[in-house]
């Protein structure tokens, strides 16, 4: 007799790019509803909002406080169109609309008051997760799937009050098993929205006060939240690539940048496996397929996450493996000495002391004190060089100017109050214009890498201005002029992974 296969209970988070549409979500629906008949999936869904929606929330919160106008219509439109192509209709659609109506008048709040504060602007964009959650729901349930929209602080997410950028508390994963798992016990499919939570605090007026956000691409880390706090088997994020690739292959796809650029790699392939580590680096360093601290809960609760492609781009080829994202299990090896690369921007701040005891204890004190993070530090007894992530850079609303920057270097108010502390201690340079390559590599074969990589910048005339190699088990990175970093990617591509294997070394 046929033993059916044991049921797992899975994680499937879909991003922006799997429910941008309605054919998009109908594809949802239909790889759900294939994943619980055919593999014995239990799924807990969470969703990120519909395409560009957070783009587009963002920016009619900026409008509505530097024009005082409200205009919401590309964001209804999306969701107005979606509903009626998907048929759906009755309750399932009208609150759909009274939670466009309701932003609506948030954003008429914010023009009225000219006030774009902090916790507003995440009040504004949590609706692009909340609108696409409920419109998925609904497809399921027309698919005959038992499903639920959920907001994610009814199932238990807390965080902190860092509007913007809040991270989970740990008494999330308490909440999170004793809500998540008796939906699922009854046959019910969650569907919980990625991105948000609310900071723990007293109950008001019948909701919990304020919504925060956990950083742009931030449903990732609901997802593996989630999962690992209910114990689950699996966390999937479906993707529009089939899986984790050795190199992106658009250039600077960042989301500061909207602009369509060209392929950068066009023979960048899935890696089949990687460790929590090497996937946490590539994410901190540029890679924008998964948030950079989406890996800390399934580490810590040892829940394997996949990152796998949501495209079924033809029937005659089944959908991808995708990477396996584990405590075990590198891509690098003696042969393969690179498992993947990637790059960002930064800026550089170059210091200079003449040797003083202490001098790097005060120049870290001084990051620590404004907390900006470190990407890549070169020093010597007098001198040390840094870059710094420019994401933590920007310029934010009601910021004084820093005169004396040059062009590129973005101003913050953050960045204003570490070049005082550290005026302080030494003389201080900071330059924009600069990118860090890096490598996920095999640093137990340092030296070869390095020597290869070195080679290759030879070649191409690209100037190597900082070299980083060790100071994590699996990235060796090096700036490099951001006009060149593209084609530093490129030559990089080529030796390592567009050649055969045994010249993919040290060659
Ligand atoms: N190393 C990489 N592997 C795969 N994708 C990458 C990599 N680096 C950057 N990306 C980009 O990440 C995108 C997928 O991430 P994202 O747009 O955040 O997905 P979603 O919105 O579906 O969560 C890909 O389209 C790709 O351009
Ligand atoms: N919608 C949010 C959160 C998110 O995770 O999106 P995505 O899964 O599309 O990267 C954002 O755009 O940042």
């Amino acid at each position: 007799a046929l033993v059916p296969p044991p049921i797992s209970r899975v994680v499937m988070k879909f991003g922006g790019s799997s429910v941008r549409d309605a054919e998009r979500i109908a594809e949802v629906a239909s790889l759900v509803r294939a994943q619980m008949v055919e593999h014995s999936v239990q799924p807990c869904l969470v969703c990120s909002a519909m395409g560009k929606t957070t783009n587009g929330l963002l920016a009619a919160a900026d409008r509505a406080i530097d024009e005082g106008t409200v205009d919401l219509s590309t964001v209804r439109a999306l969701h107005v169109d979606t509903l009626d192509a998907l048929s759906i209709s009755g309750t399932d659609a009208s609150e759909v609309v009274e939670l466009l109506d309701k932003c609506e008048r948030t954003l008429e709040g914010v023009a009225l008051l000219g006030e774009l504060s902090p916790r507003t602007r995440d009040l504004v964009v949590s609706y692009g997760e909340r609108l696409s959650g409920r419109v998925v729901a609904a497809t399921l349930r027309r698919q005959g799937v038992r499903a639920q929209q959920l907001e994610a602080w009814d199932v238990g997410v807390v965080t902190t009050d860092e509007f913007g950028e809040a991270t989970p508390l740990d008494q999330s994963w308490e909440g999170i098993a004793a809500s998540l798992l008796p939906v699922m016990e009854e046959g019910t499919v969650p569907v919980v929205t990625g991105f948000i939570g609310k900071p723990r605090g007293r109950r008001l007026a019948g909701h919990w006060g304020r919504v925060t956000t956990l950083g742009r691409g931030g449903s990732d880390l609901t997802a593996s939240l989630l999962g690992a706090a209910a114990g689950f088997d699996e966390v999937q994020v479906w993707k529009d690539v089939d899986g984790i690739l050795t190199a992106d292959t658009r250039a600077d796809c960042g989301r500061q940048r909207a602009r369509a650029d060209p392929r950068i790699c066009p023979a960048a392939a899935p890696v089949a496996r990687v460790t929590f580590d090497e996937a946490a680096e590539l994410a901190y360093f540029g890679a924008q397929v998964l948030h950079p601290l989406a890996m800390q809960p399934c580490r810590r609760a040892g829940v394997p996450f996949r990152a796998a492609s949501s495209l079924v781009k033809n029937s005659y080829n089944p959908a991808a493996e995708g990477t396996l994202i584990s405590a075990d299990g590198s891509a690098c090896s003696e042969t393969r000495l690179v498992s993947a690369i990637t790059s960002k921007n930064g800026a550089r701040l170059r210091g200079e002391e003449q040797g003083a005891y202490g001098f790097l204890a005060r120049v870290f004190a001084a990051f620590d004190r404004w907390r900006i993070s470190i990407d890549v530090i070169a020093s010597s007894e007098v001198s040390v060089s840094l870059t710094l992530n420019k994401n933590q850079l920007l310029e934010r609303r009601s910021i004084s100017a820093l005169e004396h920057l040059p062009a590129g270097v973005e101003r913050s108010e953050a960045l204003v109050g570490l070049m005082a502390d550290l005026e302080q201690v030494a003389n201080v340079r900071v330059s924009g214009g600069h990118s860090i390559v890096t490598l996920i590599a095999n640093v137990g074969c340092s030296s070869a890498v390095v020597s290869a990589v070195c080679a290759a910048m030879d070649r191409l005339g690209i100037p190597v201005q900082m070299i980083s190699q060790g100071a994590s088990k699996v990235n060796i990175s090096i700036v490099v002029p951001e006009e060149r970093a593209v084609e530093a990617v490129q030559e990089l591509h080529r030796h390592f992974f567009e050649q055969p294997p045994d010249c993919a070394g040290a060659s």
